[in-house]
């Protein structure tokens, strides 16, 4: 389909190319949480490129058909009116699955804290301890599998960036989650990989477009990687310097922060 050609030039690096190769002999089966839009989105028509069974998940019919409508000629099966704003349903997975890649988040605000607890408890509920539900129905699969758990944080997750306080609670709970459930694989030999994403902001124009994001975590995953840094420079170098001049960071993020820039995404 025309959106799958027009994705095609992010793959031609040799990373990408030797990637695909290599996955096409596994033929994965994936989930791939909130794939309606943005970088889910593209995560599901790289997947596709790349043969797998896969079964994407979102709140809106109308905007996953139309994904789905996209991915017609490969095997993918939608859910659709999956809201993760209660506590998770019955698992939707049966069958065999070789990687969970958890994606969604909810709606939040952009602006000073605002003191509204419930809407830190909704946010958790929907970025975080969906993720935990999804992970455990999914776990025997996994083990089964030897399969991959892949989580899309952010900056925001690692580093304290202003005016995204429930959102930023959220991403640090699933850094604490997961590291230390990989900790625990590690020690009862289960060998289940978990890649943490510590993505910076991704825009629509050419410095860190989502294409190319969502390749990156594909291949992350792929490799087993315990994280992934997107774009690597502008997110690795920050948190090299929260280490040794936590104060020094604080004082450059509000610095540089362009929060007019910000609100128009
Ligand atoms: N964009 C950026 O600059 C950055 C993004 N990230 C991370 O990357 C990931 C993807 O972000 P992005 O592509 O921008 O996200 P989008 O806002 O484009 O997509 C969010 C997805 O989640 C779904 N969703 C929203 N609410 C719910 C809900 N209550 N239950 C189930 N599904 C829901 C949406 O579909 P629907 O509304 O139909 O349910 C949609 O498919 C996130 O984890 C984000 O934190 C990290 C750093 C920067
Ligand atoms: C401003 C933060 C990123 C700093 C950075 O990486 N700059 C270099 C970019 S470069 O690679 O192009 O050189 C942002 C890191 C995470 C962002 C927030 C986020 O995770 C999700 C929301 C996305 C939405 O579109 C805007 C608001 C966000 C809360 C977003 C705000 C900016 C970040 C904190």
């Amino acid at each position: 389909s025309s959106s799958l050609e027009v994705a095609a030039p992010s793959l031609a690096g040799f990373t990408g190319v030797a990637l695909l190769l290599f996955w096409e002999q596994l033929w994965k089966r994936v989930i791939v949480t909130g794939a309606s839009t943005g970088i889910g989105e593209q995560m599901a028509y790289h997947l596709a490129r790349m043969g797998s069974h896969i079964l994407v998940t979102a709140r809106t019919e109308a905007k996953l058909q139309k994904v789905n409508g996209k991915l017609s000629t490969h095997t993918c099966t939608c859910i659709p009116a999956i809201s993760y704003s209660t506590l998770m349903p019955a698992p939707l997975i049966s069958g065999g699955l070789d990687m969970l890649i958890l994606n969604h988040i909810g709606k939040s605000y952009f602006s000073y804290f605002d003191g509204d607890v419930g809407h830190v408890q909704k946010l958790l509920q929907i970025n975080f301890l969906s993720y935990v539900a999804m992970t455990v129905s999914a776990l025997p699969m996994l083990k089964e599998s030897e399969g991959s758990i892949v989580v899309v944080s952010s900056m925001a997750g690692k580093v304290g960036f202003p005016l995204t306080v429930p959102y930023s609670a959220t991403k640090f709970a699933l850094d604490g989650f997961f590291s230390s459930l990989r900790q625990e694989f590690s020690m009862q030999s289960v060998n289940v990989s978990i890649t943490l994403c510590v993505l910076g902001f991704i825009n629509t124009g050419k410095i860190s477009p989502k294409e190319e994001c969502a390749l990156e975590i594909i291949k992350g995953g792929a490799l087993r990687q315990r994280e992934v840094y997107y774009r690597y420079a502008s997110t690795k170098i920050p948190l090299l310097i929260r280490d040794w001049a936590a104060d020094f960071l604080d004082y450059l993020i509000r610095k540089c922060y362009n929060t007019e820039n910000l609100k128009k995404n």
